[in-house]
């Protein structure tokens, strides 16, 4: 068990590149599995949910090749093997499972999905979907037993506006046979890049993008070579962290237009942004003053990064309120940042924050991976030393990361922790 120590106070300087995108690599992967021959994805972000999505096909019979920031999935030996347990439990993504197994094999077991706990997460809408195509499905002891004798295109419209649904019920119809109409559907970038990849593999696509998808169905999938769109929320992190405490921060590889709700908020909160053909410059000289911002479905301010921003805020002048619309309980952040000196306070669905406050540096821990980074960013702008740990839940959304702090002037280090350290984070 590792913590993360930072030296804050130095403030940051050069240019970041950012990874593939997290919540596209993991549908994309398990995508794989309805294909009848290898299909590689390239710019793989390097980060724990990869590695254990890869894992998972293993254990349903695939052969998985790994090299830097390259995968090649070979499908032809898969087969419907049971996970009701084990690493299905470790992240959100593995419900992507279910609609790629029961789309190629009309059958599968999986348990209910792990990932940040932000609060309720219900799988109701996914359910409703496949079993619109004709699967029957029961929850036993915690896992989702699902089968169909044949799945068919239906009509299928989500009482919420989910990421996951959306695109888990793509692919359970990418193999039924007639037209799937999904309606209200999430229009996030991840979305588009899943249909991109599942349409080089052969299938009939249309509308991913708007909230009305229309797939027809076909008779087989083929291999292709994919290339991830970069990761929206590893450069919203960072150019978070350059309006916190950078001078003059690149964040390369990015498509601007993917953080434009972010873009328009630092520049209210009078932070220089330039937007490039595939970066962002900000530029940090002036005082910042306190936003509100409410987080909503893309388009709109994302949710993934609130936790980031609300620690942002905390340097600005005036009071900001943060609402979180997506999840009630995505606040568990705030007591960790006040114990930094933070003049923060929650309210129902919504974070108070009044600035600027200086922070100090603290003992503080992750309860899941935007937290972490909200509390990485406090210590870096904090006087003295943080040490944050709960490392595992950062280490499933951003990759090297110290290497990338680093090369942008941070003061940051990874150190075991103590016997006594491990002790009090089981208790
Ligand atoms: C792996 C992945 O891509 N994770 C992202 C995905 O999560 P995830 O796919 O879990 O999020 P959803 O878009 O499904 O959830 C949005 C809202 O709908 C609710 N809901 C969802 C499904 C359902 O069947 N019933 C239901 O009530 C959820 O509780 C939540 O309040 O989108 C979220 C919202 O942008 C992001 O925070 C996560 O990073
Ligand atoms: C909530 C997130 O991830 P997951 O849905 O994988 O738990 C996230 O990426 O911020």
């Amino acid at each position: 068990m590792d913590k993360l120590m930072i030296e804050g106070g130095y403030p940051l300087e050069g240019t970041v590149q950012i990874g593939g995108a997290k919540n596209s690599a993991v549908a994309l992967i398990p995508a794989a599995i309805l294909a009848d021959s290898p299909v590689t994805i390239d710019n793989l972000p390097n980060i724990s949910d990869v590695e254990l999505l890869s894992e998972l096909l293993k254990e349903i019979g695939g052969s998985v090749e790994l090299s830097d920031h390259e995968m090649t999935i070979h499908p032809e030996e898969m087969f419907s093997m049971p996970l009701p347990n084990g690493r299905v439990k470790q992240l959100r993504a593995s419900y992507y499972l279910m609609g790629a197994m029961l789309g190629k094999f009309k059958k599968a077991v999986i348990g209910l999905p792990g990932g940040c706990n932000l609060g309720p997460r219900p799988i109701d809408q996914h359910i409703k979907g496949f079993e619109a195509l004709g699967a029957k499905v029961t929850n036993e002891q915690g896992a989702i037993y699902l089968r169909a004798d044949e799945l068919k295109g239906a009509r299928i419209y989500l009482d919420v506006v989910s990421v996951g649904a959306t695109i888990n019920i793509m692919l359970a119809a990418v193999l039924a046979k007639g037209q799937t109409v999904i309606e209200n559907a999430a229009k996030e970038p991840e979305i588009i890049d899943v249909a991109t990849l599942l349409t080089n593999m052969g299938a009939k696509i249309k509308g991913a993008g708007t909230n009305v998808i229309r797939i027809d169905g076909v008779e087989s999938l083929h291999g292709c070579r994919h290339t991830i769109i970069p990761d929206r929320i590893e450069a919203g992190t960072y150019m978070i962290l350059a309006a916190a405490i950078g001078q003059k921060v690149v964040v390369d590889n990015i498509i601007p237009y993917h953080v434009e709700s972010l873009i328009a908020k630092l520049r209210e909160m009078g932070v220089n942004v330039e937007e490039r053909d595939d970066q962002v410059l900000i530029e940090n000289h002036k005082e910042k003053t306190g936003v509100d911002i409410k987080t909503l479905v893309y388009p709109g301010f994302p949710t993934d990064l609130q936790q980031p921003f609300t620690t942002l805020l905390t340097q600005a002048k005036g009071t900001s309120i943060v609402t979180d619309t997506i999840y009630n309980a995505r606040f568990k952040h705030i007591d960790e940042i006040r114990r930094m000196g933070a003049d923060v306070k929650v309210e129902g669905r919504s974070a108070i924050i009044n600035g600027a406050t200086e922070l100090q540096g603290a003992k503080v821990r992750a309860s899941d991976l935007r937290a972490g980074a909200a509390l990485l960013i406090a210590g870096l702008m904090a006087n003295g030393v943080t040490e944050l740990s709960g490392l595992e839940h950062v280490d499933r959304g951003y990759e090297n990361l110290e290497e990338k702090l680093v090369g942008l002037g941070a003061r940051i280090w990874r150190e075991q922790m103590s016997e006594e350290e491990r002790e009090q984070v089981k208790s």
